[in-house]
């Protein structure tokens, strides 16, 4: 795309698109809280699919990644865990500290399994990110093949939370990870447990997989 060929620009798209993705956030978060009067909600979905159309004008397939991507750099804008740009994404923030990755996030009403409470899959998908964060940070990435939760202690909304994983073993192919979830007020009080396999994949494996895109990635 000729407009983010210079980094100036690239950086300005990305800048962009968290911007949107800040405003869509707040309006999942405003949609999924409100008591609005229902004139209010019919008037909001016109104006809201109106903002949208120019959008839709010009959108990628299945197979192309991102303009603003950088699939091998890890820039993923719109990974619904951590994506700047996803409406979706909490975002789950993850830095390293030493072998752990911590990670970060308040999960708004939109996450609500039980009332007030966070819902088991997105606890889930949180700790399927951290896992696989600290595999890729380890040195080993991979793909998950399987992932076991125990949910000890609901997680509460609108409470930050702190997230933690590791590489617990490495036996050829197949790396263990371990995770938790805390709020960041009682880090020592574990809600949530993860133990995760990831698979590193063979050359024909990824190629099966991910051909198809890395041929007409950036
Ligand atoms: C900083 C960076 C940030 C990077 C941040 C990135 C974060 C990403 C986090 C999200 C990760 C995801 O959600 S990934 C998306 C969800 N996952 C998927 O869609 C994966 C779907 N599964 C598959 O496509 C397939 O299972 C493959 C390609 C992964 C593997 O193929 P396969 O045929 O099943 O396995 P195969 O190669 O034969 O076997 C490999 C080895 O794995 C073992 N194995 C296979 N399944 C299991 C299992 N459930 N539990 C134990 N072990 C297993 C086998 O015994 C074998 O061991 P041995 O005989 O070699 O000892």
């Amino acid at each position: 795309m000729s407009e983010i060929e210079n980094g100036q620009g690239l950086q300005a798209r990305r800048a962009a698109i968290t911007d949107l993705g800040d405003a869509l956030r707040l309006l999942i978060e405003q949609a999924t809280a409100t008591e609005a009067p229902t004139a209010d909600l019919l008037r909001a979905a016109a104006l809201i699919r109106q903002a949208g159309a120019p959008l839709g004008e010009r959108a990628r397939g299945r197979f192309e990644t991102a303009s603003a991507d950088d699939l091998l750099g890890g820039v993923r804008l719109y990974n619904p865990v951590t994506g700047g740009g996803s409406a979706f994404a909490p975002p789950l923030e993850i830095h390293r500290d030493g072998d752990v990755a911590v990670g970060s996030c308040t999960l708004g009403r939109a996450f609500e399994g039980p009332p007030s409470f966070a819902h088991g899959g997105v606890s889930a998908m949180l700790l399927d990110q951290m896992l696989g964060y600290a595999c890729g940070m380890s040195g080993h990435p991979g793909m998950t093949v399987q992932l076991d939760t125990a949910y000890r202690q609901p997680v509460p909304l609108y409470t930050p939370l702190r997230l933690t994983a590791r590489v617990a073993a490495v036996d050829r192919r197949v790396i263990t990870a371990t995770g938790t979830i805390a709020t960041a007020e009682d880090p020592a009080s574990i809600l949530v447990r993860a133990t995760g396999t990831f698979v590193a994949l063979l050359p024909e494996q990824a190629q099966r997989l991910f051909g198809p895109v890395m041929g007409r990635g950036r």
